[in-house]
């Protein structure tokens, strides 16, 4: 991974960062640096997301995806929310269907829920059924109503399921009572960081991406952690983040020159939200994407309030796909030339118009969309969070505030008494219609 902060400088941007104040923050860096290792060594709760690489055990994911074997499986489909989804889809999406197509149930949306399992070829599809703690409502809702959609075709549903749970709750109950192959998430990884463990990578395993080159690229991730912004990529990014929302840049833009990078600015997003939104504080995430919201959300960006980072990411090696010669006026400049040719040239040509508009940007590359890439890229984003979180001085690896609104969706389902869903209820109304 190949991180660039020249255009958050302050000598190009506003907000920007000062090199003395970045010479200053990076002793902050290096003490930060000291806290993580410290809680990588002892697996701490939370930092020890950073040691996946090395304690997911590939070929206990590989193990449990083996009965499918048996099953011609044309489709995958990841049955989980935020971050029991959002690895998986995001390293999926990264590096293509495999030997089967990727589908995601994230959401509790009846009319696409019940069109997917209507085009979904069920007795050729494998379910990843994902909860951490086994009890979100969306996940366990949404796979009885997948079970339900075999059993009325008469389809073996246990054959094709494999579930990623905790040690409790009732996903683990019903794994047990149907015997179904079920792995552990891993111990003190928050679901947001766990994309490099069993959570993640249960559907690439079963679309034949190399899992092993995902986990061997966060290990180079691993090994690039020094006790400096200047060494690190990732501890860059994260600083640079951090030092940027301490100026004003209260957004941030995750913007890929990819489509197959698309679910990974998903990914960002609850990444960023859930470990930074605390005590006032964090930047907002913005999914966009390029070279596509060049055409919708750049005029923003360039000369709407300067309160955005926005950072670019890309691979650099694309595959050719020539642009045909043609002698149509106005066109020829395009023709010999090739998409990715074009791709590279608009990413270039939007970093510096937001440059040149004095707009704090900052450039992350990897090589290429493969498995050793997708891993250290998903990982120097998991450390530069952690970096940004202590330097912040915020819990990085709770989501308390999300409790608030599950309890009320309980209790207006009739779930237990809430006092939440009654403060629904008392909902302010100026209805206008
Ligand atoms: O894996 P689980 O426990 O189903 O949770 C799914 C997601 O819901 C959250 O707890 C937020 O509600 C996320 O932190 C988590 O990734």
């Amino acid at each position: 991974m190949y991180v660039d902060i020249g255009n958050a400088l302050s000598s190009v941007a506003t907000p920007g960062v000062s090199c003395d104040s970045l010479e200053r923050l990076d002793e902050r860096v290096a003490d930060a640096h000291e806290r993580i290792e410290r809680g990588i060594t002892d697996r701490e709760f939370g930092y020890a997301a950073l040691a996946l690489p090395e304690d997911t055990d590939a070929d206990v994911i590989e193990t449990a995806v083996e009965p499918l074997d048996d099953i011609d499986v044309d489709a995958v489909l990841t049955v989980g929310i935020g971050g029991s989804a959002l690895g998986a889809a995001t390293v999926s999406g990264a590096l293509g269907p495999g030997s089967a197509g990727t589908f995601v149930l994230d959401n509790v949306d009846p009319r696409r829920t019940a069109r997917l399992l209507d085009d979904l070829p069920l007795a050729d599809t494998a379910v990843h059924v994902v909860s951490r703690s086994g009890t979100t409502a969306e996940t366990l809702a949404n796979f009885l109503v997948v079970r339900d959609a075999y059993e009325a075709e008469g389809v073996d549903w246990t054959e094709r399921t494999v579930v990623t749970t905790g040690p409790d709750g009732p996903l683990r109950t019903l794994a047990d009572e149907e015997d179904l192959p079920a792995l552990d998430v891993p111990d003190g990884v928050p679901g947001r960081f766990s994309a490099l463990s069993t959570v993640g990578l249960v559907p690439a395993a079963i679309q034949g991406h190399d899992v092993s080159g995902l986990l061997a690229g966060g290990q180079a991730g691993r090994e690039s952690l020094s006790g400096s912004l200047f060494d690190c990529p990732a501890y860059a990014l994260g600083a640079i983040s951090y030092a940027l929302e301490e100026r004003g840049a209260s957004q941030h833009v995750c913007m890929p020159y990819s489509e197959d990078l698309e679910f990974f600015a998903e990914w960002f997003a609850q990444l960023w939200a859930e470990s930074l939104g605390k005590d006032g504080l964090g930047q907002t995430p913005v999914r966009a994407l390029g070279a596509t919201d060049q055409h919708s959300q750049l005029q923003l960006y360039r000369a709407g309030r300067h309160d955005k980072q926005v950072t670019f990411v890309r691979p650099r090696e694309h595959p050719a796909v020539p642009i045909p010669e043609t002698d149509v006026e106005g066109l020829s400049y395009l023709g010999g030339s090739t998409l990715g040719d074009l791709l590279d040239a608009e990413f270039e040509a939007t970093e510096a118009s937001l440059a040149a508009a004095g707009l704090p940007n900052v450039r992350v590359e990897i090589d290429r969309l493969d498995a050793e890439s997708v891993g250290e890229l998903l990982y120097g984003y998991e450390a530069a969070c952690v970096l940004a979180g202590e330097l912040m001085g915020v819990e990085t690896f709770t989501q308390p505030a999300v409790e608030w609104g599950k309890r009320a969706a309980r209790g207006l389902l009739g779930g237990g008494e809430f006092e939440e869903a009654d403060a629904v209820a008392e909902k302010q109304r100026l209805l206008v219609e």
